[in-house]
């Protein structure tokens, strides 16, 4: 039986963030996310969930962001943050899932059987800290989960509109202070300082130009750029598109998820032949880079260009430090391009794991490496450290000869300029331009380094996209049965061809991916593979077709 002062929180509850819709809704891939309608009890229940979590860290503080990344404008989300500034971890999520679907009358009881569930000491002071993209419905979801949160008597830090990864950023500082300041000012100060000390070390060479041009998906992401490019002293030259003002509509038409799957350039981008452009998604956790041709052709540098461009220059500073016993591995996803794959394989000789999709998965297995890159095809992505690493390479700037002191402080600055704690579009792009720099590279050379399969992602409806079961990090398909033979059918009937399905964690959708070795191939394939999707696993509306 709950204290009476607990009482007054449930009706307080029923009262303010009243449960309006029988919706299921499940803690996904990137936490909750849905029309921002539905979002308020859920949201509110989050905030009293975080206190929990923070009572079950020693009070260490959690992290909620209130995004819905790359989607559109009427969509909302939730996600939290563990103390490490990592995604929550897995057994936390059907908890989440739980507190979020019970009706406002069972919200009490259901609380009390959580916190005895996760052992959760309600003496413990709790601390979360609460941040949200640019939506017109997130401040009302922000004030709903201050409102969780002081429910069970934690304490809230609200950082305003602020990137996903500045919030992560700062739950990690918060709790682990060598890290940085856990302010939005402290992230600059560290990235942007880090990139600055980078630049004074590597003077612009060869064809590398310093105009970037940025895409900002009318997001959060293209706000903070603008705030960062005041201070860069004209090391960098940001020329800024879709900021938000003009009408410019979040991620319509625009940012690096429109960019990697329509594989067109984002309208509201001035298109100069060559200039390398950089393309954030809604909340500043994705970037992908891309230029067009002469012939007005869209090339596109995603995720798996990132992590490689990323990866070959680490095992380069590596080199130059002559330390050779730390073991650097790069982590993808079923979506990364075969050629990708190909390439950090056989050309870079470093070693490739595949993981299921979802960030959680690609940070986990990175871990495991003493440097481990990771990246989904695309954009989302980071580098992480051991603390082996840093403090070897520490040991070289200072004890080293001076080419490997030289080699060692460039490479503690790459480490100071990485978001280590998730995928971030601001960190990643401050890393490209350094790699870029130090290599005297244009765009069309980093192109050069290896060329993609062309390929095609496409969505397809079923009645219930769970009857698709997978193995093999996603690149098998379990059940319904006969479908994976279907697809291997169909596949080895292509050259270089490739193609798997999985049900989407984010979208009520089946995903088909499909490569091969001409793009009327990759598109041909997909769609093959789609109609099999709809016939064997119980497709609704119209079946697709297949162009001829
Ligand atoms: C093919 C693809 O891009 N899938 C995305 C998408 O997940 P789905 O489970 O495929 O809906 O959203 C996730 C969260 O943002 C992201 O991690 C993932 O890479
Ligand atoms: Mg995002």
């Amino acid at each position: 039986m709950p204290p009476s002062s607990l009482r007054v929180v449930y009706a307080f509850a029923r009262e303010m963030h009243p449960k309006t819709t029988d919706i299921f809704i499940q803690y996904g891939t990137a936490g909750f996310r849905t029309k921002a309608s539905l979002l308020e009890h859920v949201v509110y229940r989050m905030g009293l969930l975080a206190v929990l979590r923070s009572r079950c860290k020693n009070g260490r503080t959690i992290g909620m962001m209130i995004t819905a990344s790359h989607n559109l404008e009427p969509d909302n989300g939730v996600k939290l943050i563990d103390p490490d500034g990592e995604m929550l971890e897995e057994s936390w999520e059907e908890i989440a899932t739980r507190l979020a679907n019970v009706s406002d009358n069972d919200l009490e009881s259901t609380t009390e059987q959580i916190i005895k569930q996760v052992n959760a000491d309600m003496a413990l002071k709790a601390s979360v800290y609460i941040g949200m993209d640019t939506r017109y419905t997130s401040p009302r979801l922000a004030a709903a989960a201050v409102h969780g949160v002081m429910a069970l008597k934690g304490t809230a830090k609200e950082f305003g509109i602020v990137t996903t990864p500045i919030l992560h950023f700062c739950v990690k500082c918060r709790n682990d202070n060598t890290y940085g300041t856990p302010t939005e000012e402290g992230y600059y100060e560290k990235i942007v300082g880090a990139f600055k000390s980078i630049r004074q070390k590597l003077p612009v060479c060869g064809n590398y130009n310093t105009t970037l041009y940025v895409d900002g998906a009318n997001g959060v992401g293209g706000k903070k750029l603008n705030i960062i490019k005041k201070t860069l002293d004209g090391e960098l030259d940001l020329v800024l598109y879709n900021l938000g003002g003009n009408g410019g509509k979040l991620n319509l038409n625009c940012g690096a998820d429109f960019v990697k799957v329509s594989q067109k350039p984002p309208v509201g981008v001035e298109h100069v032949p060559y200039q390398r452009v950089a393309s954030l998604d809604g909340d500043g956790d994705r970037i992908v880079y891309y230029y067009v041709d002469e012939s007005n052709n869209m090339q596109l540098l995603d995720g798996d260009r990132i992590a490689t461009l990323l990866a070959s220059y680490v095992t380069e500073l590596l080199k130059g430090c002559d330390v050779t016993d730390l073991r650097l591995g790069l982590v993808q996803t079923a979506y990364a391009n075969g050629a990708s794959t190909k390439y950090i394989t056989e050309d870079l000789k470093v070693p490739v794991t595949c993981v299921k999709t979802g960030v959680k998965h690609l940070h986990h297995a990175a871990l495991s490496y003493d440097i481990g890159v990771y990246f989904e095809a695309n954009g989302h992505g980071t580098v992480v450290y051991s603390d082996v690493t840093k403090n070897t390479i520490a040991k070289v700037a200072q004890e080293g000869d001076t080419e490997q002191r030289k080699a060692a402080q460039l490479l503690l600055s790459f480490i100071d300029l990485t978001n280590e704690t998730v995928g971030d579009a601001i960190s990643d792009l401050f890393l490209v331009e350094t790699v870029l720099c130090a290599r005297g590279h244009d765009v069309r050379q980093w192109m050069e380094t290896y060329n993609d399969l062309p390929c095609r992602q496409l969505k397809v409806t079923v009645e219930d996209r769970n009857a698709i079961k997978t193995t093999d990090a996603e690149r098998k398909c379990t059940s319904p049965e006969s479908l994976q033979e279907r697809v291997d059918a169909l596949v080895s009937t292509y050259t270089c061809g490739r193609a798997f399905v999985r049900p989407s964690g984010t979208e009520d959708i089946v995903r088909v991916y499909a490569e091969a070795d001409t793009q009327e191939s990759a598109d041909k394939l997909a769609a093959e593979v789609s109609q099999a999707v709809y016939d064997l696993a119980g497709g609704v509306g119209d079946r697709p077709t297949v162009s001829a």
